[in-house]
């Protein structure tokens, strides 16, 4: 028996609706949950049991529901199945097998009963199906293939009659006024794994569950495009790498990834380095004046300024001065995340693209810019036309180790429109995600000092005051951890979008050709059913001496970077990038959410922004007097005097306890 409990909830319960298909054993217990649309939050569950994404929660429901208002405590037995707590679970992981392995065959064999009855051949005669396939059988190899047609419509129409994926139906003041991935967490607790969103004249898959996420990114990713994100973002990206169809990716995708080679991602190592040190004079000077400062948009700053340098070699310098460029860069960026979040195409009709003021700016914005790049391009272009080149694997131009500068090198053969689509994709793909995983790494460890004093620590020891090499990517290990457990809490973008280009079966639900789906990120990776506290922010969830956590080692509970063919090629780079940014800043600074500044609500585009920014208080970190020379035997002592002291430890192996212990004996 595993108990739930939902409360500080506005719901709606109907009795007398059965949320399970008909051939749930127990319908006549359960309950379909429907939101009261003038809820400003629909449910708030806090869960201490499984609950099995993709299913039903076949459950005997007690409840009880004084008022609107009132709490819902329910206790029932789910068909759940276990998370991440390996011997903390309530429920053994046999009993639940046996009870999920009798739900299904119980539903199967109901399912057979059902179709030998001949319920459905009501409407669609099977038996006269299996006469013409007999007949078909006979033609040899063309009769066999139509006969297997027939057999999988006829299987298929059975199934969709029976199965049918659960449906919920959203209200548009529900989603609206919030990040539209809140309400479909809620939904995911109420429906499962997969369930369909009604809204208005519109219908979503939404997946919540990793086998069906790992089915549609890897296992048959084929039968998917990138659907309603692709119509959105062609205004800006053409037929870039995110939005590109099947035919045209493939050639991008093996153009562009040898460009992120490791000699120039090590490169890219000393440019964020260089970066981040941009960014730590300005908050020098803000920690002097002691002003607050607003982090989000330093980091947009920060990332903007590598992305340029590394892909296209300009630099934008954007946390020094505002250009024309930077004004444009953001104009664009800006409407690609208005459009993706806008409920109708307005941009599309002819007089309000002609006459709208907002339409008419993104116009001119994204002309510059493509403009800007047109030039870069041209430059570029001369620049490999005077090279004395040899062109090899790892090509790397010392003066100009852009991305475009290695398409133009190794020959690319594209038109300057694809090349400026590439370009543009990647400045989009690796500007926003980066800034927001920086402003919610340093919102999470603003309110966990333990967190922070550890990664600090970790900080000193490896880095001490030098600028980082691709080398101390390895040992950064709890800053990687940081990042890693940043992205779980804080996915960029929170839900991947596809369309399913044929017919499929879903977590057993047949669907159809031209599905709109939603992988909703942020619910795989906060289920209660798929992680321990999956709200608490733990580094330590991934020991700092196992792999990295990537959606392989975690079996597609955890997408990062997506999966499967489609999966970010800018992984490396980013967590790298982070990495570097989170190092540099946190050796040198302590910062605390700023006083009076409004709370840090969350608010989306493709990437999940602040609602009124990340205003934080820094101030200079005055370091223990401890340093540690990694790699030697020795420990490195700051006297009292200010005097530097070595020393090696009586066993001749650094220690963190042996530092801690020199540490307390200098500071007494
Ligand atoms: C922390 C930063 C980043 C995060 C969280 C991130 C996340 C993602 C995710 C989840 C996808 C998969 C999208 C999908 O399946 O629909 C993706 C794709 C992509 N990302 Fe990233 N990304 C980051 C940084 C970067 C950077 C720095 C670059 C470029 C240098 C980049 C370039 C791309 C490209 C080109 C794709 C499309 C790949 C394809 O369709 O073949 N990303 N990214």
């Amino acid at each position: 028996m595993a108990g739930l409990q939902a409360s500080s909830h506005r719901l709606a319960a109907s009795p007398t609706v059965p949320l399970c298909q008909e051939s749930c054993p127990s319908s006549a217990s359960c309950l379909r949950l429907t939101f009261d649309s003038r809820a400003a939050r629909p449910l708030s569950i806090s869960a201490n049991t499984s609950l099995a994404p993709g299913r039903l929660y076949h459950s005997s429901f007690s409840f009880s529901l004084s008022s609107p208002e009132s709490i819902l405590s329910s206790s029932f037995a789910t068909n759940a199945s276990p998370k991440d707590s390996g011997d903390q679970e309530t429920i053994s992981d046999s009993a639940i097998e046996r009870s999920q392995r009798v739900m299904e065959s119980k539903s199967e064999m109901e399912l057979r009963e059902r179709i030998l009855a001949g319920e459905f051949s009501v409407q669609y005669s099977g038996s006269k199906t299996r006469g013409v396939r007999e007949f078909f059988m006979k033609w040899g190899k063309l009769g066999r293939s139509l006969a297997y047609i027939l057999a999988s419509s006829e299987r298929s129409y059975l199934l969709r009659q029976a199965k049918k994926v659960p449906e919920a139906k959203g209200d548009v003041r529900a989603i609206t006024g919030q990040p539209f991935f809140i309400p479909l967490y809620d939904l995911y607790l109420t429906y499962g794994g997969i369930f369909r969103l009604n809204f208005g004249p519109k219908s979503f898959l939404i997946i919540s569950d990793p086998a069906i996420a790992k089915h549609l990114l890897k296992e048959n990713s084929k039968a998917y495009s990138k659907g309603i994100l692709a119509e959105i973002l062609e205004f800006v990206m053409g037929k870039g790498l995110i939005p590109a169809d099947d035919e045209v990716w493939r050639v991008r995708r093996r153009a562009i990834v040898p460009a992120l080679h490791r000699k120039y991602v090590s490169e890219m190592v000393g440019l964020f380095g260089r970066a981040a040190e941009n960014l730590c004079h300005k908050l020098d000077t803000a920690a002097k004046h002691g002003e607050d400062v607003e982090m989000e948009s330093l980091f947009s700053h920060l990332t903007l300024d590598i992305i340029g340098k590394a892909v296209f070699n300009y630099d934008f310098n954007s946390l020094s001065r505002d250009t024309g460029v930077v004004e444009a860069v953001y104009t664009v960026l800006r409407e690609a995340e208005h459009r993706s979040i806008a409920i109708i195409p307005y941009w599309d009709f002819p007089i309000i693209k002609d006459l709208s003021p907002r339409q008419r700016k993104v116009a001119a914005a994204l002309k510059f810019v493509n403009e800007t790049l047109n030039d870069l391009i041209s430059i570029c272009k001369k620049m490999v036309d005077e090279e004395n080149l040899k062109f090899e694997d790892d090509y790397m131009n010392e003066r100009d180790p852009s991305i475009l500068h290695f398409l133009l090198a190794s020959g690319d053969d594209v038109s300057s429109k694809q090349l400026r689509d590439d370009l543009m994709t990647l400045l989009i793909a690796g500007h926003e995600t980066s800034a927001a995983v920086l402003t919610w790494a340093f919102y999470l460890l603003a309110q966990n000092p333990t967190v922070l004093a550890k990664l600090q620590h970790e900080v000193d020891l490896v880095l001490g005051d030098r600028m980082p090499t691709i080398e101390d990517m390895k040992k950064l290990k709890y800053t990687t951890r940081v990042i890693n457990e940043t992205l779980r809490l804080y996915p960029q973008p929170p839900v991947l979008i596809r369309r399913s280009l044929e017919e499929d079966v879903l977590g057993n639900y047949p669907i159809s050709k031209g599905e709109d789906i939603f992988i909703s990120v942020w619910n795989l990776h906060r289920s209660p059913v798929l992680w321990e506290d999956p709200e608490v922010f733990r580094p330590e969830r991934w020991p700092v001496d196992g792999p990295d956590p990537t959606e392989v080692t975690e079996n597609f509970r955890y997408l990062p970077f997506g999966g499967g063919p489609r999966k970010c090629v800018g992984d490396m780079f980013a967590t790298f990038e982070n990495i570097t940014a989170v190092a540099m800043v946190v050796r040198r600074f302590n910062f605390e959410l700023a006083l009076g500044a409004p709370p840090v609500g969350m608010t989306t585009g493709a990437t999940i922004h602040t609602t009124a920014g990340l205003n934080m208080t820094v101030t200079h970190r005055i370091r223990p007097p401890v340093i540690p020379v990694i790699g030697e035997s020795t420990i490195t002592t700051i006297e009292e005097n200010g005097s530097v002291k070595s020393s090696r430890p009586s066993n001749g192996v650094v220690t963190l306890n042996a530092c801690r212990e020199e540490t307390q004996k200098v500071t007494k």
